[in-house]
């Protein structure tokens, strides 16, 4: 893809530094402290609230929104609809992660009742997008499955049709990315093992894709791109804190240092990139 273009992803991440948008998270308890670091180590402003009291102000001061379903109560889905329902309503770009939908009717429950709220996004693994997009997948958890070439197939079509239903852009993660919007189709190369390996990163990165959904606003808006942006930047960062780590526990470390220290002008993002037409 040609780097040179304003939805390039090394321009899109100058953009979000020189910007350092207000992402509002309502996230899950293990995903909080590891999504404000990550929002931090690349350059936006983290804000996590969940009160229903005060959702209208924040949601009126932020610039963007990450909803993650990851650890629901009743209360906490009230906020969620308000939270959406106020991005919705003014404009703002919002990202829905659905972690483990295929678990529980109440996960099922909040995703459809968010869904009404029209996400910009919705990040999830190739499980998750599974079972919104109708196709079943209960019995697994939060992790994503299977990942073999025929199994990224599948999801991929599912991914697709889910984009087309949802009239959404759909960033379906693991080995492989796929981002899509139901017309094209971004996959995303790089990444390291050890990512789906650590709690958290999916959680996080969602919140990095609301991040770069809201500096692409202050220049030319495609969602596509601006969530191909933040996956590229993840697998960038990813790959480089993989090459030295020793497992888990030395890979977060490195990963936020490799988010910090990520060149936009001379680390080639773009070429992890492959733009083509879903037929
Ligand atoms: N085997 C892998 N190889 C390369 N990158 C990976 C691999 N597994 C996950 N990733 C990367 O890790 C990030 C998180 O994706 P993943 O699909 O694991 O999210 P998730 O299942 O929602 O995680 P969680 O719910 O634990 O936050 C993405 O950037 C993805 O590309
Ligand atoms: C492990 C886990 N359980 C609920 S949310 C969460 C974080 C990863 O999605
Ligand atoms: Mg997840």
């Amino acid at each position: 893809m040609t780097p040179s273009s304003s939805l390039s992803p090394g321009s899109l991440l100058n953009q979000l530094r020189q910007t350092t948008p207000l992402v509002h998270n309502i996230t899950n308890h293990v995903a909080m402290t590891p999504t404000a670091n990550t929002l931090l180590a690349i350059g936006a402003s983290p804000l996590m609230a969940h009160a229903q009291q005060e959702i209208q102000e924040i949601s009126a001061i932020s610039a963007a929104l990450s909803i993650n379903i990851g650890t629901l109560s009743p209360s906490w889905i009230e906020a969620m609809q308000l939270a959406a329902m106020c991005a919705h309503r003014d404009g703002k770009p919002w990202v829905l992660d659905p972690v483990g939908i295929g678990a529980s009717s109440l996960r099922q429950y909040a995703c459809r009742a968010l869904l009404e709220y029209r996400p910009s996004v919705i990040r999830a693994n190739a499980s998750e997008v599974l079972a919104l997009a109708g196709e079943m997948n209960q019995g697994r958890g939060v992790d994503s499955g299977d990942d073999g070439e025929d199994a990224l197939e599948r999801a991929s079509r599912a991914a697709v049709a889910l984009a087309r239903t949802q009239n959404c852009v759909v960033a379906m993660t693991g080995r492989v990315d796929v981002v899509t919007d139901g017309q094209r189709q971004i996959t995303v190369q790089g990444g390291h093992a050890l990512m789906g390996r650590v709690t958290a990163m999916g959680c996080a990165l969602s919140s990095v894709v609301a991040a770069f959904l809201a500096a692409s606003l202050a220049g030319h808006d495609d969602t596509l791109h601006a969530t191909a942006a933040a996956l590229a930047c993840y697998a960038e960062a990813g790959e480089t804190a993989g090459q030295s780590a020793q497992g888990p526990g030395s890979f977060v470390p490195r990963f936020m240092d490799a988010l910090y220290t990520l060149d936009a002008d001379s680390t080639p993002l773009a070429s992890r990139l492959e733009l083509t037409d879903v037929t």
